[in-house]
């Protein structure tokens, strides 16, 4: 995919963009203070301010152009000088794959209510738990899904992933992601993307927060290509709101928090490693408010399959089959003739994770509550309840516009295994699958419709 072109100069704070610059993947470039950055060139002999210049690679050198993706960022100190000796810690509810309990089952279909807040106070590392993990993050592939729980702020604390990119969803709270680029404010209804290997300390703005992470061990999201839909609607790229450079320059003892291959290391500096004055590139965080995605659909009959929905897809290395596709259900109208109009009864190779942003999904009126996950695991059957089969099957074929729903989907090749703690500590509903008992045999042998 060939990217588009360079934002030359930061939105004005008051502006549409307030403090972001809009466009997916583009080339931005941005300074917090006058002339920090330099033009023409990366590695000047020396950089204005005495910063230093370092680069930052989000893929391989020699990755094609279209996919190529780094940012040179000038700084206070070289990030070298943000880590010292490190030390392996224990962050337990936070897991990667593979990571396979012999005495939990991961083959069925499983719902959760929402994980409850907590009581005791939890930040963004010791607040996530884990609740499916997939492939390996060893191979860098795959993926984790994690519901996070966060009601308090990192202070002089700070975190980076080496394993993955995480896909952040808000469903309660909202947060500030202070980051090397820049700030990201998020709440329900947006999302935001912060890339592999970017330091970043997670502020509560309303507490307490929770939400849903993909954490994706593989190659980026990107938008999906279209197709015959052409060069508009579903994720629009200027609705992708890049950051603005922002830094600190602050001397405080600070704890640097890496996830590294599974495990967590801990450092200790004497400084904000958030010092980047200027940057320009096309490796950053990002967001995306989930209310610009402009979903197309069937206009006459039938119902297509969710893909039709993607709003970001982490390929695979197989063509069509993604690593991950990030999927939203979000309000619509539904018009289409002499069709069941929910989602159809269904199993499928890919392992569909869901969660439910606020109000109803049409496939499950009751039991799939704002807050709430659901897994049907590769291969493994599923569909409407009995209460969304009855109405799909009788309602009027009026036009309707489906009101207050935002469920989305991590949708993985891989199969999803069920941490011990989605197994046995969260509110796993136990009667979830007598959703489907009672769902009627109507065939008695007589041609007509029932
Ligand atoms: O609810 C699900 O399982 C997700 C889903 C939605 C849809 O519209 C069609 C198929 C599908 O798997
Ligand atoms: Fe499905």
């Amino acid at each position: 995919m060939t990217r588009t072109t360079a934002m030359t100069h930061a939105p004005s704070p008051d502006g549409p963009n307030k403090g972001y610059m809009p466009g997916f993947g583009n080339d931005f470039e941005t300074e917090a203070l006058p002339n920090a950055l330099p033009q023409g060139q990366n590695s000047p002999q020396k950089c204005a301010y005495g910063l230093y210049a370092e680069q930052l690679s989000g893929t391989a050198f020699t990755a094609p152009r279209g996919q190529n993706e780094r940012t040179w960022c000038y700084r206070i100190r070289p990030s070298v000088k943000h880590v010292s000796k490190f030390t392996k810690i224990d962050v337990p509810y936070w897991k990667s794959a593979p990571e396979i309990d012999p005495d939990v089952i991961s083959l069925g279909q499983y719902r959760w209510d929402p994980v409850p807040h907590s009581t005791e106070p939890l930040t963004w590392l010791t607040g996530m738990r884990t609740i499916t993990t997939a492939g390996d993050v060893n191979t860098q592939v795959g993926m984790a899904t994690h519901v996070y729980l966060v009601n308090a702020s990192m202070q002089d604390e700070y975190f980076y992933s080496a394993d993955s990119e995480m896909l952040v969803v808000p469903q309660d709270g909202r947060l500030r992601f202070s980051t090397e680029l820049g700030v990201i404010d998020v709440e329900p209804r947006e999302i935001a993307i912060l890339p592999r290997g970017l330091v970043y300390r997670v502020e509560v703005l309303e507490g307490p927060a929770r939400g849903f992470v993909c954490e994706n061990y593989g190659q980026k999201f990107d938008l999906p290509d279209r197709g015959p839909i052409g060069a508009n609607c579903l994720a629009n790229p200027r609705d992708f709101k890049c950051p603005v450079a922002a830094f600190e320059d602050r001397d405080a003892h600070s704890r640097v928090v890496i996830k590294w291959c599974g495990q967590f290391h801990e450092t200790f500096i004497d400084h904000s490693p958030l010092d980047v004055v200027a940057w320009h590139g096309n490796y950053c965080a990002y967001k995306y408010d989930l209310r610009t995605y402009s979903p197309v659909g069937a206009v006459l009959f039938d119902h297509p399959d969710p893909s039709i929905f993607t709003v970001l897809t982490a390929p695979s290395g197989q063509e069509g089959t993604a690593n991950i596709d990030f999927v939203l259900f979000r309000e619509r109208w539904m018009v289409a003739e002499n069709t069941f109009r929910p989602p159809w009864y269904h199993k499928n190779i890919m392992s569909e994770m869901m969660g439910n942003i606020y109000g109803i999904y049409d496939a499950k009126p009751k039991g799939f509550v704002p807050g709430g996950i659901s897994l049907h695991n590769m291969m493994l059957p599923h569909g409407p309840d009995r209460a969304a089969f009855e109405h799909g099957s009788t309602e009027p074929m009026e036009p309707v516009l489906q009101k207050n729903t935002m469920q989305f989907m991590f949708e993985t090749r891989f199969p999803q295994h069920l941490t011990p703690f989605a197994a046995n500590e969260a509110p796993l509903q136990d009667d979830y699958v007598d959703c489907w008992t009672s769902i009627e045999k109507k065939f008695d042998g007589t041609p007509e419709c029932k």
